[in-house]
């Protein structure tokens, strides 16, 4: 579904305090669909046996992948922890690497997680009213290690694409677990 003429000109409605919209479709995933991203499996499936969170919504405008156009919208993450490491996007490469991309902190704290094909990794501590840039080639993440939902607006390069499939396999270099009440940034034992 495609509301908006991504050749002429356009308005739409976000709001900055929660980060909603009422004409960008919404999409979510819940803690099912993305338990094996987590390292404790175990508190993944104690948690499913009573519910299954959601954990991520985000609203996007349909942005043709086209070379040239801003794929923008906004991603609400919301607070908690599967065993000791906090909720999380599932992550992603750009499939055309050399796409950079930018998270405006709209409210909220945590971390965006980066890391390059080489292995270099850049975990940035976020707070609201800063504006992270993810630089070319790097995977990114979000997590949330406060107590409320953390909201952030993005735009990329349209036509990066999303490949989910290396973080699936690898997973990343670092985790983010909370170490007696504060984050800490660890290596992960499952990195393959
Ligand atoms: O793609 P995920 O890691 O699941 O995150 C979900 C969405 O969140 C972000 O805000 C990105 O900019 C989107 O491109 C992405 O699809
Ligand atoms: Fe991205």
């Amino acid at each position: 579904m495609n509301q908006f003429n991504w050749d002429s000109s356009f308005l739409v409605d976000f709001d900055l305090k929660t980060g909603k919209s009422e004409t960008a479709e919404s999409s979510k995933r819940t803690l099912s669909q993305m338990k094996d991203m987590y390292h404790d499996v175990q508190a993944a499936e104690e948690i499913l046996k009573n519910e299954d969170p959601v954990i991520y919504e985000w609203h996007e405008l349909g942005c043709p992948e086209r070379a040239g156009d801003l794929a923008f919208g906004t991603t609400i993450l919301y607070p908690g922890k599967v065993g000791s490491e906090y909720f999380m996007t599932k992550g992603h490469f750009h499939t055309i690497l050399e796409t950079a991309e930018v998270y405006y902190m709209l409210d909220g704290e945590g971390f965006m997680v980066m890391e390059n094909p080489e292995g270099d990794t850049i975990e940035m501590p976020l707070k609201k009213g800063e504006v992270v840039y993810v630089p070319r080639r790097y995977a990114h993440r979000t997590v949330n290690t406060g107590d409320k939902p953390l909201r952030t607006f993005y735009v990329f390069g349209a036509d990066a694409g999303h490949d989910y499939g290396t973080i699936e396999t690898k997973g990343y270099h670092k985790m983010i677990v909370d170490e007696d009440g504060k984050p800490a940034v660890v290596d992960n034992p499952n990195w393959k």
